[in-house]
């Protein structure tokens, strides 16, 4: 079973709420999250691979319930932050890459070429053997969207992966996301032209989902409040 269903979903950190009553039904491919700073994007794309728990509520991930089957969650939906120097865990690029596969079964041949065709789709190839510290940051983004698409997951969520990234490599990286990717996507941007790129969005204030709907409506309206 392919989307997200929230329903009536609430978390609470310490006793702070930073969701609260998110119910949605989301079947589309790409998925935009906006709103200002501490509205709860991140935790609400934190709660799609089980990095947060709902508090009060319930959620299906894909068919999956975060409460029960975390391990599967975790295994079918792909995380990206928007610094990728978190999530290089090898020394060498390929290594970080094949990393991803450990405890898959699969047999060594099987990993190398998995790594190789996924370096060259993301222009990598030439730096297989550097070490992955030494990129630039578009490239260990890049680097990062490698090691989660090599998993093949259902859903990748994308949590500011541009925020520290130049114009060409924000182009880079949004081709990528919004141009190649046939998974579903959940993209947590403030930038607005990348949520306009997606087939729906969600507007986020205080906890609150306030409002979902087409982008080019729902960014006009949130650019005419924010300007
Ligand atoms: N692990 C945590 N422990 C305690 N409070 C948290 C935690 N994560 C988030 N919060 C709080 O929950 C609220 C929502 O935070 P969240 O990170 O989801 O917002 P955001 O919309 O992604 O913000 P930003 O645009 O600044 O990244 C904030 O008040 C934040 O302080």
């Amino acid at each position: 079973m392919t989307g997200i269903s929230a329903r009536e979903v609430g978390v609470e950190f310490d006793g702070r709420v930073a969701l609260r009553g998110v119910s949605v039904e989301l079947t589309e491919r790409r998925i935009a999250v906006i709103g200002s700073n501490g509205s709860g994007k991140s935790t609400f794309a934190r709660l799609l691979n089980g990095l947060v728990a709902p508090t009060t509520g319930s959620l299906t991930v894909h068919g999956l319930d975060p409460a029960h089957q975390a391990r599967e969650l975790r295994r079918r939906v792909g995380f990206i932050f928007s610094n990728p120097d978190a999530q290089i865990i090898m020394p060498t690029v390929a290594e970080d890459v094949a990393y991803s596969l450990r405890g898959r079964g699969l047999a060594r041949d099987e990993v190398r070429d998995r790594v190789t065709a996924i370096l060259e789709r993301f222009g990598l190839a030439a730096h297989a053997d550097a070490p992955a510290h030494a990129l630039s940051s578009g490239q260990k983004q890049l680097l990062a969207l490698s090691a989660v698409l090599i998993t093949e997951p259902a859903l990748l969520v994308a949590d500011e992966p541009t925020a520290l990234l130049d114009a060409r490599n924000t182009r880079r990286i949004a081709a990528a996301l919004l141009d190649e990717l046939p998974q579903q996507l959940v993209l947590v941007t403030h930038d607005l032209r990348l949520a306009a790129r997606c087939d729906v969005a969600l507007w986020f204030d205080d906890g609150r989902l306030i409002a979902q709907g087409s982008p080019a409506e729902l960014l006009a309206r949130y650019e005419r409040e924010h300007a």
